[in-house]
């Protein structure tokens, strides 16, 4: 299987308000795929959706070459963890186990075990007891002994402090080290998602604007700063910034960069999806575009 989750042309309809319209995304398998976007983008709708909590209203998703949700089986494959990690705060973190060991079929009660261990949480405290990064780390807990093929994970970092974070993260990424996880992971940390992810998706307004392996995204996008005349002789302008005589301009180029009107330095991958973030990114590459032809 070459793909996680393909969506064609998907949309879904809250009352006569669409909250995501026309997406078409391709997410490869074996990736820690990070998702950005800005607020309002769909990235939540989206997740639920390829978990089965939503049902499509326009187009079609195909999550592990299956229809999300359609059958207990396939509810077994993938794993949720929601936006401010859900769990009971009335139940212990042993009650959290038990209900884990009831509720999924390819339950693994030693690794649940073992990471709790580690996290150093006490199995008889309740969940609403916990600190945010606790609670936090059980919800991955439960997420990973569910033993999914993929874990998709919406913003689950985002109220945790740095030191949280961190841990969580690290977390993570020990965890998909020693097991063939396919990880789909919603943050607007984008710092964060460079720490776990090798594969990155910025989602605007339900399109794709940017996809790809986070070494190779890096590698074909530049900063170029120089004379605001020479912007015309540029292909592939992503955005810009300009003052009366020069441009600040992100191109996305496969080949290096020998214009000696241009200095050439590299993106960061935060500075990177900014660039397609951008409101006037789309209006920008329009004009590129007309520039090539
Ligand atoms: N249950 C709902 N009822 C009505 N509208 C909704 C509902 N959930 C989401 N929306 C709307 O759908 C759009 C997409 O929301 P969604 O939560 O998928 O975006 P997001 O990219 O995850 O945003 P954020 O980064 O803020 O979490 C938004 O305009 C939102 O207001």
């Amino acid at each position: 299987m070459t793909s996680v989750l393909q969506a064609q042309a998907l949309g879904k309809k809250y009352g006569k308000r669409w909250a995501l319209r026309d997406c078409t995304v391709d997410i490869p398998a074996g990736h820690v795929v990070g998702l950005v976007g800005p607020n309002g983008a769909g990235k939540t709708t989206l997740l639920k959706l390829a978990s089965g909590q939503l049902e499509p209203t326009a187009g079609d998703i195909n999550v592990l070459g299956g229809r999300p949700g359609s059958t207990p089986a396939q509810l077994a494959r993938v794993g949720f963890v929601a936006q401010d990690t859900p769990v009971y705060a009335g139940l212990t973190v042993a009650e959290h186990l038990r209900l884990g060991a009831r509720l999924n079929p390819r339950w693994d009660a030693a690794l649940a075990r073992e990471r709790i261990g580690q996290l150093d949480l006490d199995p008889s405290h309740r969940a609403g007891k916990l600190s945010g990064g606790e609670r936090a780390q059980l919800a991955l807990t439960l997420g990973l002994a569910k033993r999914p093929e993929l874990l998709i994970l919406d913003e689950p970092v985002a109220s945790l402090d740095p030191l949280a974070r961190r841990d969580f993260l690290q977390g993570l990424t020990e965890a998909t080290a020693g097991h063939k996880l396919n990880v789909v992971l919603s943050s607007h940390l984008v710092s964060d998602l460079e720490r776990v992810c090798d594969y990155l998706i910025v989602l605007v307004d339900s399109r794709v604007r940017m996809a790809g392996k986070v070494d190779q995204l890096l590698a074909t996008h530049h900063r170029l700063t120089g004379p605001r005349h020479a912007l015309d002789r540029l292909q592939h302008v992503i955005s810009a910034s300009h003052t009366d005589r020069q441009s600040a301009v992100v191109v996305r180029s496969d080949a290096p960069i020998h214009d000696p009107a241009w200095t050439v330095s590299r993106l960061s991958l935060e500075d990177l999806v900014l660039a397609y973030m951008d409101k006037h990114a789309a209006e920008n590459r329009r004009v590129a575009l007309e520039v090539q032809r």
